[in-house]
Protein backbone atom coordinates (compact mmCIF):
# COMPACT_ATOMS: atom_id res chain seq x y z
CA UNK A 1 0.00 0.00 0.00
CA UNK A 2 2.58 2.45 1.12
CA UNK A 3 6.64 2.48 -0.30
CA UNK A 4 9.17 2.96 2.67
CA UNK A 5 8.74 7.06 2.43
CA UNK A 6 4.89 6.16 2.89
CA UNK A 7 5.70 3.79 5.42
CA UNK A 8 7.76 6.77 7.39
CA UNK A 9 4.99 9.37 6.98
CA UNK A 10 2.65 6.90 8.20
CA UNK A 11 4.92 6.29 11.37
CA UNK A 12 4.90 10.43 12.09
CA UNK A 13 1.54 10.58 11.59
CA UNK A 14 0.80 7.81 13.86
CA UNK A 15 3.79 9.18 16.37
CA UNK A 16 1.71 12.80 16.58
CA UNK A 17 -1.61 10.66 17.21
CA UNK A 18 0.05 9.03 19.83
CA UNK A 19 1.87 12.59 21.12
CA UNK A 20 -1.54 13.96 21.20
CA UNK A 21 -2.78 11.14 23.22
CA UNK A 22 -5.52 10.03 20.53
CA UNK A 23 -8.22 12.96 21.21
CA UNK A 24 -11.57 12.21 20.13
CA UNK A 25 -11.23 16.03 18.42
CA UNK A 26 -8.46 15.08 16.02
CA UNK A 27 -10.17 13.83 13.14
CA UNK A 28 -6.54 12.81 10.84
CA UNK A 29 -3.03 13.56 10.51
CA UNK A 30 -1.13 13.22 7.19
CA UNK A 31 2.57 14.41 6.94
CA UNK A 32 3.95 15.09 3.41
CA UNK A 33 7.07 14.04 1.80
CA UNK A 34 8.67 17.31 3.11
CA UNK A 35 8.06 16.62 7.05
CA UNK A 36 5.45 18.87 6.79
CA UNK A 37 2.32 17.91 8.98
CA UNK A 38 -1.17 19.03 8.53
CA UNK A 39 -3.78 18.22 11.56
CA UNK A 40 -7.51 18.31 11.24
CA UNK A 41 -9.10 19.31 14.24
CA UNK A 42 -12.67 19.45 15.13
CA UNK A 43 -13.98 22.31 17.27
CA UNK A 44 -17.10 23.66 18.22
CA UNK A 45 -17.36 26.77 16.17
CA UNK A 46 -19.16 29.03 18.86
CA UNK A 47 -16.15 28.31 21.78
CA UNK A 48 -13.24 29.71 19.61
CA UNK A 49 -10.82 30.12 22.72
CA UNK A 50 -11.34 26.33 23.40
CA UNK A 51 -10.32 25.76 19.63
CA UNK A 52 -7.33 27.99 19.41
CA UNK A 53 -6.18 26.39 22.82
CA UNK A 54 -6.56 23.16 21.38
CA UNK A 55 -4.63 24.01 17.98
CA UNK A 56 -1.85 25.79 19.89
CA UNK A 57 -1.35 23.08 21.87
CA UNK A 58 -1.32 20.32 19.35
CA UNK A 59 0.48 22.24 16.97
CA UNK A 60 3.58 22.68 19.96
CA UNK A 61 3.30 18.46 20.69
CA UNK A 62 3.36 17.39 16.68
CA UNK A 63 6.39 20.14 15.98
CA UNK A 64 8.64 17.77 18.48
CA UNK A 65 7.64 14.72 16.83
CA UNK A 66 10.67 13.47 15.02
CA UNK A 67 11.53 14.90 11.13
CA UNK A 68 8.25 16.88 11.32
CA UNK A 69 9.50 20.17 10.16
CA UNK A 70 6.67 22.66 10.19
CA UNK A 71 3.00 21.82 11.26
CA UNK A 72 -0.59 23.20 9.64
CA UNK A 73 -3.60 22.87 11.24
CA UNK A 74 -7.13 22.94 9.59
CA UNK A 75 -10.56 23.78 12.08
CA UNK A 76 -13.78 22.14 10.90
CA UNK A 77 -16.97 22.26 12.74
CA UNK A 78 -17.45 19.02 14.84
CA UNK A 79 -18.30 16.14 13.31
CA UNK A 80 -22.00 14.86 12.79
CA UNK A 81 -23.27 12.16 14.28
CA UNK A 82 -22.24 8.93 13.19
CA UNK A 83 -19.43 10.15 11.23
CA UNK A 84 -15.93 8.69 10.78
CA UNK A 85 -14.05 8.41 13.69
CA UNK A 86 -10.32 10.14 14.38
CA UNK A 87 -7.38 8.87 11.88
CA UNK A 88 -4.27 9.02 10.52
CA UNK A 89 -3.59 9.18 7.11
CA UNK A 90 -0.69 10.06 4.63
CA UNK A 91 -3.61 11.59 2.13
CA UNK A 92 -6.76 12.27 2.54
CA UNK A 93 -9.27 9.90 2.74
CA UNK A 94 -10.99 8.67 -0.27
CA UNK A 95 -14.50 9.95 -0.23
CA UNK A 96 -14.47 12.94 2.11
CA UNK A 97 -14.16 15.10 -0.88
CA UNK A 98 -13.82 18.65 1.05
CA UNK A 99 -11.37 17.31 2.90
CA UNK A 100 -9.59 16.53 0.33
CA UNK A 101 -9.61 19.39 -1.29
CA UNK A 102 -9.31 21.46 1.96
CA UNK A 103 -6.12 19.56 2.27
CA UNK A 104 -4.68 19.93 -1.10
CA UNK A 105 -5.53 23.60 -0.91
CA UNK A 106 -3.12 24.41 1.73
CA UNK A 107 0.30 23.80 0.88
CA UNK A 108 1.20 26.49 2.98
CA UNK A 109 1.21 27.16 6.29
CA UNK A 110 -1.54 27.21 8.94
CA UNK A 111 -4.81 28.16 7.99
CA UNK A 112 -7.28 29.55 10.84
CA UNK A 113 -11.13 28.86 9.88
CA UNK A 114 -13.23 32.24 10.14
CA UNK A 115 -13.91 32.02 13.74
CA UNK A 116 -11.14 30.87 15.33
CA UNK A 117 -8.77 34.01 16.39
CA UNK A 118 -5.80 34.85 17.89
CA UNK A 119 -5.19 36.02 21.33
CA UNK A 120 -6.80 39.23 23.02
CA UNK A 121 -3.14 40.23 23.92
CA UNK A 122 -2.55 39.86 19.89
CA UNK A 123 -5.58 41.78 18.88
CA UNK A 124 -5.10 44.30 20.85
CA UNK A 125 -1.75 44.65 19.97
CA UNK A 126 -3.22 44.49 15.98
CA UNK A 127 0.33 43.18 14.78
CA UNK A 128 0.20 39.81 12.56
CA UNK A 129 2.29 37.14 14.79
CA UNK A 130 5.74 36.88 14.64
CA UNK A 131 7.21 34.38 11.92
CA UNK A 132 10.69 32.52 13.31
CA UNK A 133 13.03 34.19 10.90
CA UNK A 134 11.03 37.16 10.75
CA UNK A 135 12.99 39.36 13.43
CA UNK A 136 16.68 40.49 11.91
CA UNK A 137 19.55 38.31 13.86
CA UNK A 138 21.25 40.78 16.07
CA UNK A 139 25.17 41.29 15.20
CA UNK A 140 27.14 39.78 17.87
CA UNK A 141 25.02 37.63 19.32
CA UNK A 142 24.65 33.96 17.90
CA UNK A 143 21.57 32.60 19.68
CA UNK A 144 18.79 34.13 22.17
CA UNK A 145 17.38 31.90 25.24
CA UNK A 146 14.83 33.27 26.71
CA UNK A 147 14.19 31.74 30.67
CA UNK A 148 10.62 31.91 31.32
CA UNK A 149 8.46 31.29 33.78
CA UNK A 150 4.39 30.88 33.94
CA UNK A 151 4.54 32.42 37.69
CA UNK A 152 7.10 34.87 39.99
CA UNK A 153 9.06 33.03 42.49
CA UNK A 154 9.64 30.12 41.38
CA UNK A 155 13.18 30.16 40.87
CA UNK A 156 13.78 31.62 37.37
CA UNK A 157 16.48 34.11 38.08
CA UNK A 158 18.35 31.51 39.95
CA UNK A 159 18.33 29.13 36.78
CA UNK A 160 18.81 31.91 34.48
CA UNK A 161 21.94 32.79 36.35
CA UNK A 162 23.36 29.47 37.19
CA UNK A 163 22.80 27.74 33.84
CA UNK A 164 24.70 31.07 32.09
CA UNK A 165 27.29 30.57 34.38
CA UNK A 166 27.71 26.62 33.85
CA UNK A 167 27.43 27.36 30.27
CA UNK A 168 29.79 29.90 30.69
CA UNK A 169 32.28 27.77 32.67
CA UNK A 170 32.63 25.48 29.69
CA UNK A 171 34.47 28.06 27.43
CA UNK A 172 31.27 29.69 25.82
CA UNK A 173 30.70 33.55 25.20
CA UNK A 174 28.03 34.15 27.29
CA UNK A 175 25.62 36.77 28.04
CA UNK A 176 23.03 37.58 30.73
CA UNK A 177 20.17 40.07 30.01
CA UNK A 178 17.91 40.58 33.39
CA UNK A 179 14.84 41.31 31.34
CA UNK A 180 12.85 41.04 34.69
CA UNK A 181 11.11 44.44 35.02
CA UNK A 182 9.07 43.62 38.29
CA UNK A 183 12.28 42.67 40.23
CA UNK A 184 15.58 42.77 38.25
CA UNK A 185 17.74 40.26 40.56
CA UNK A 186 20.19 39.46 38.65
CA UNK A 187 22.42 41.96 39.86
CA UNK A 188 21.87 40.78 43.78
CA UNK A 189 22.90 36.95 42.29
CA UNK A 190 25.91 38.46 40.63
CA UNK A 191 27.18 41.00 42.53
CA UNK A 192 27.23 43.23 41.01
CA UNK A 193 24.51 45.68 42.35
CA UNK A 194 25.14 49.31 42.09
CA UNK A 195 27.06 48.58 38.38
CA UNK A 196 26.43 51.40 35.93
CA UNK A 197 27.10 50.47 32.42
CA UNK A 198 29.52 52.65 31.16
CA UNK A 199 29.50 53.74 27.23
CA UNK A 200 31.78 52.96 24.72
CA UNK A 201 33.65 55.34 22.28
CA UNK A 202 31.04 54.50 19.55
CA UNK A 203 28.06 55.07 22.21
CA UNK A 204 27.13 51.40 22.67
CA UNK A 205 26.80 50.49 26.64
CA UNK A 206 29.62 48.21 27.98
CA UNK A 207 27.86 45.18 29.56
CA UNK A 208 29.12 44.55 33.19
CA UNK A 209 31.76 41.74 33.30
CA UNK A 210 30.92 38.87 36.09
CA UNK A 211 31.97 35.39 36.49
CA UNK A 212 32.94 35.43 32.90
CA UNK A 213 30.07 36.34 31.55
CA UNK A 214 28.82 39.76 30.08
CA UNK A 215 25.65 41.20 31.98
CA UNK A 216 22.99 43.61 31.56
CA UNK A 217 20.01 44.38 34.15
CA UNK A 218 17.03 46.97 33.73
CA UNK A 219 18.17 46.89 37.75
CA UNK A 220 21.51 49.28 36.56
CA UNK A 221 19.95 51.23 34.62
CA UNK A 222 16.87 52.57 37.32
CA UNK A 223 17.23 53.44 40.63
CA UNK A 224 16.07 50.02 42.91
CA UNK A 225 14.81 52.91 45.11
CA UNK A 226 12.24 54.65 42.89
CA UNK A 227 10.37 51.99 41.53
CA UNK A 228 8.67 52.68 38.36
CA UNK A 229 5.63 51.49 36.35
CA UNK A 230 7.11 49.81 33.22
CA UNK A 231 4.81 49.53 30.81
CA UNK A 232 4.84 47.69 27.26
CA UNK A 233 6.60 50.86 24.88
CA UNK A 234 9.11 51.65 27.99
CA UNK A 235 10.34 47.73 28.81
CA UNK A 236 10.83 47.67 25.09
CA UNK A 237 12.79 50.17 24.66
CA UNK A 238 14.82 49.74 27.34
CA UNK A 239 14.62 45.94 26.30
CA UNK A 240 15.83 46.68 22.58
CA UNK A 241 18.28 49.29 23.92
CA UNK A 242 20.09 46.35 25.95
CA UNK A 243 19.58 44.30 23.43
CA UNK A 244 21.13 46.05 19.87
CA UNK A 245 22.91 49.44 21.53
CA UNK A 246 25.45 47.41 23.85
CA UNK A 247 28.49 45.55 22.85
CA UNK A 248 27.75 41.49 23.61
CA UNK A 249 30.03 40.95 20.80
CA UNK A 250 31.21 41.78 17.27
CA UNK A 251 30.27 39.96 13.83
CA UNK A 252 33.81 38.74 13.96
CA UNK A 253 33.70 37.68 17.54
CA UNK A 254 29.80 37.29 18.64
CA UNK A 255 28.25 35.44 22.09
CA UNK A 256 27.83 31.93 21.46
CA UNK A 257 24.43 32.68 23.64
CA UNK A 258 22.42 35.27 25.54
CA UNK A 259 20.14 34.10 28.37
CA UNK A 260 17.58 36.13 28.90
CA UNK A 261 15.33 36.69 32.07
CA UNK A 262 12.43 37.44 31.18
CA UNK A 263 9.81 38.34 33.75
CA UNK A 264 6.82 35.64 34.86
CA UNK A 265 3.89 35.27 33.41
CA UNK A 266 2.67 35.40 30.13
CA UNK A 267 1.47 39.51 29.58
CA UNK A 268 2.21 41.50 27.02
CA UNK A 269 6.20 42.08 27.63
CA UNK A 270 6.21 38.78 27.62
CA UNK A 271 4.69 38.48 24.14
CA UNK A 272 6.81 41.31 22.66
CA UNK A 273 10.07 39.37 23.53
CA UNK A 274 8.86 36.77 21.94
CA UNK A 275 7.69 38.91 18.91
CA UNK A 276 10.15 41.67 18.36
CA UNK A 277 13.50 39.73 19.59
CA UNK A 278 15.09 37.15 17.32
CA UNK A 279 14.68 34.39 20.25
CA UNK A 280 16.18 31.08 19.28
CA UNK A 281 14.68 28.90 21.67
CA UNK A 282 12.82 29.22 25.21
CA UNK A 283 13.46 27.29 28.64
CA UNK A 284 10.52 27.01 31.01
CA UNK A 285 11.11 27.03 34.79
CA UNK A 286 8.52 25.80 37.34
CA UNK A 287 8.38 23.79 40.75
CA UNK A 288 7.14 20.56 41.24
CA UNK A 289 3.30 21.81 42.50
CA UNK A 290 0.54 20.68 40.00
CA UNK A 291 -1.53 23.41 39.99
CA UNK A 292 1.05 25.55 38.07
CA UNK A 293 -0.13 22.87 35.02
CA UNK A 294 -2.22 25.52 32.88
CA UNK A 295 0.17 28.10 33.46
CA UNK A 296 2.95 26.77 31.92
CA UNK A 297 0.62 25.15 29.30
CA UNK A 298 -0.25 28.73 28.46
CA UNK A 299 3.24 29.95 28.67
CA UNK A 300 4.28 26.70 25.98
CA UNK A 301 1.12 27.78 23.86
CA UNK A 302 2.75 31.73 23.64
CA UNK A 303 5.83 30.82 22.28
CA UNK A 304 4.29 28.26 19.99
CA UNK A 305 2.19 31.00 18.89
CA UNK A 306 4.82 32.98 18.44
CA UNK A 307 7.15 30.42 16.88
CA UNK A 308 9.71 30.51 19.68
CA UNK A 309 10.56 26.82 20.20
CA UNK A 310 10.64 24.97 23.70
CA UNK A 311 13.50 23.27 24.25
CA UNK A 312 12.53 22.09 27.34
CA UNK A 313 11.19 22.30 31.08
CA UNK A 314 13.48 22.86 34.29
CA UNK A 315 11.79 21.87 37.54
CA UNK A 316 13.40 23.53 40.12
CA UNK A 317 13.22 22.96 44.01
CA UNK A 318 12.35 19.54 43.15
CA UNK A 319 13.27 17.97 46.34
CA UNK A 320 15.13 18.37 49.30
CA UNK A 321 18.18 16.12 50.62
CA UNK A 322 18.98 15.73 54.24
CA UNK A 323 22.46 15.16 55.57
CA UNK A 324 21.94 10.93 55.57
CA UNK A 325 21.04 11.51 51.85
CA UNK A 326 17.22 10.82 51.81
CA UNK A 327 15.42 12.93 49.97
CA UNK A 328 12.63 15.28 50.63
CA UNK A 329 9.86 15.92 48.24
CA UNK A 330 8.32 18.75 50.12
CA UNK A 331 6.44 20.62 47.42
CA UNK A 332 4.79 16.98 45.62
CA UNK A 333 6.91 14.55 43.19
CA UNK A 334 7.06 14.31 39.94
CA UNK A 335 5.02 17.33 39.01
CA UNK A 336 7.45 18.60 36.48
CA UNK A 337 7.84 14.80 34.64
CA UNK A 338 4.21 15.08 34.51
CA UNK A 339 4.09 18.68 33.32
CA UNK A 340 6.45 17.42 30.66
CA UNK A 341 4.82 14.87 29.24
CA UNK A 342 1.11 16.75 29.16
CA UNK A 343 3.34 19.40 26.66
CA UNK A 344 5.22 16.97 24.99
CA UNK A 345 8.34 18.43 25.69
CA UNK A 346 11.64 16.89 27.65
CA UNK A 347 12.34 17.48 31.66
CA UNK A 348 16.14 19.03 31.21
CA UNK A 349 16.49 19.35 34.99
CA UNK A 350 15.14 18.15 38.21
CA UNK A 351 17.43 21.17 40.43
CA UNK A 352 17.26 20.19 43.86
CA UNK A 353 16.55 22.58 46.86
CA UNK A 354 19.74 23.57 48.40
CA UNK A 355 20.80 26.16 50.92
CA UNK A 356 24.05 26.81 48.99
CA UNK A 357 22.07 27.92 45.88
CA UNK A 358 19.94 29.88 47.77
CA UNK A 359 22.93 31.45 49.44
CA UNK A 360 24.71 31.80 46.04
CA UNK A 361 22.35 34.11 45.19
CA UNK A 362 22.19 36.01 48.01
CA UNK A 363 25.62 36.48 47.97
CA UNK A 364 26.76 37.03 44.38
CA UNK A 365 28.47 34.61 43.24
CA UNK A 366 26.49 31.52 41.40
CA UNK A 367 26.37 27.78 42.90
CA UNK A 368 27.46 26.67 39.23
CA UNK A 369 30.72 27.78 39.76
CA UNK A 370 30.33 26.60 43.24
CA UNK A 371 31.89 23.42 44.76
CA UNK A 372 31.28 20.06 42.09
CA UNK A 373 27.85 18.37 43.93
CA UNK A 374 26.22 21.52 44.24
CA UNK A 375 27.04 22.54 40.15
CA UNK A 376 25.96 19.20 39.30
CA UNK A 377 22.57 19.85 38.28
CA UNK A 378 23.40 23.56 36.45
CA UNK A 379 26.46 21.66 34.40
CA UNK A 380 24.05 18.94 33.43
CA UNK A 381 21.23 21.27 32.37
CA UNK A 382 24.14 23.46 30.28
CA UNK A 383 25.00 20.40 28.83
CA UNK A 384 21.61 19.82 27.42
CA UNK A 385 20.49 23.52 26.48
CA UNK A 386 23.86 23.18 24.60
CA UNK A 387 22.77 20.07 22.51
CA UNK A 388 19.22 21.81 22.53
CA UNK A 389 20.24 24.64 20.85
CA UNK A 390 22.80 23.08 18.24
CA UNK A 391 19.99 20.86 17.20
CA UNK A 392 17.37 23.44 16.47
CA UNK A 393 19.74 25.33 14.27
CA UNK A 394 20.17 21.90 12.10
CA UNK A 395 16.00 21.45 11.92
CA UNK A 396 13.77 24.10 10.75
CA UNK A 397 11.69 26.34 12.38
CA UNK A 398 8.14 25.52 12.55
CA UNK A 399 5.80 27.48 9.90
CA UNK A 400 3.12 29.56 10.95
CA UNK A 401 1.20 31.78 9.13
CA UNK A 402 -2.38 33.20 9.96
CA UNK A 403 -5.10 34.56 7.67
CA UNK A 404 -7.28 37.91 7.91
N1 LIG B 1 17.03 25.37 43.95
C1 LIG B 1 16.95 26.27 44.92
N2 LIG B 1 17.38 25.98 46.18
C2 LIG B 1 17.27 26.90 47.17
N3 LIG B 1 16.76 28.14 47.00
C3 LIG B 1 16.32 28.48 45.79
C4 LIG B 1 16.40 27.59 44.68
N4 LIG B 1 15.90 28.22 43.58
C5 LIG B 1 15.54 29.45 44.00
N5 LIG B 1 15.78 29.62 45.30
C6 LIG B 1 15.51 30.81 46.11
O1 LIG B 1 14.14 31.16 45.95
C7 LIG B 1 13.97 32.57 45.86
C8 LIG B 1 13.27 32.94 44.55
O2 LIG B 1 14.11 32.58 43.48
P1 LIG B 1 14.24 33.47 42.17
O3 LIG B 1 14.44 34.91 42.51
O4 LIG B 1 15.22 32.82 41.29
O5 LIG B 1 12.77 33.28 41.58
P2 LIG B 1 12.12 34.00 40.32
O6 LIG B 1 11.17 33.04 39.75
O7 LIG B 1 13.13 34.57 39.44
O8 LIG B 1 11.36 35.17 41.06
P3 LIG B 1 10.74 36.50 40.38
O9 LIG B 1 9.38 36.15 40.00
O10 LIG B 1 10.80 37.47 41.53
O11 LIG B 1 11.60 36.89 39.25
C9 LIG B 1 15.36 33.15 45.99
O12 LIG B 1 15.59 33.51 47.32
C10 LIG B 1 16.30 32.01 45.59
O13 LIG B 1 17.57 32.09 46.24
Amino acid sequence: MFGSKGKTRQKQADAIVKALGSPPWLESVSVDETGRAVLVIEADPADTAVAEALRMDAEGKAGLVPGIKTVSTVLTAERKQGAAPAHTHNHAPAGSKGRTELLNLTPSPRRVQKGARLSDEAMQQGAPQRQQGSVAKIPGISRILVVASAKGGVGKSTVSVNLAAALAKTGMKVGLLDADIYGPSIPTMLGTQGAEPKGSANKKLVPVEAHGMKTLSIGYLSDPDAPMIWRGPIVMSAITQMLNDAEWGTPEDPLDVLVIDTPPGTGDAQLTIAQKVPVTAALIVTTPQEVALADVRRGAAMFTKTAVPVIGLVETMSYFQDPAGNKHYLMGHGGGKRMADALGLPLLAEVPMLQAIREGGDTGVPAAIGDEETAKAFHELARKVAIGLDTLETKAPPEIVFED
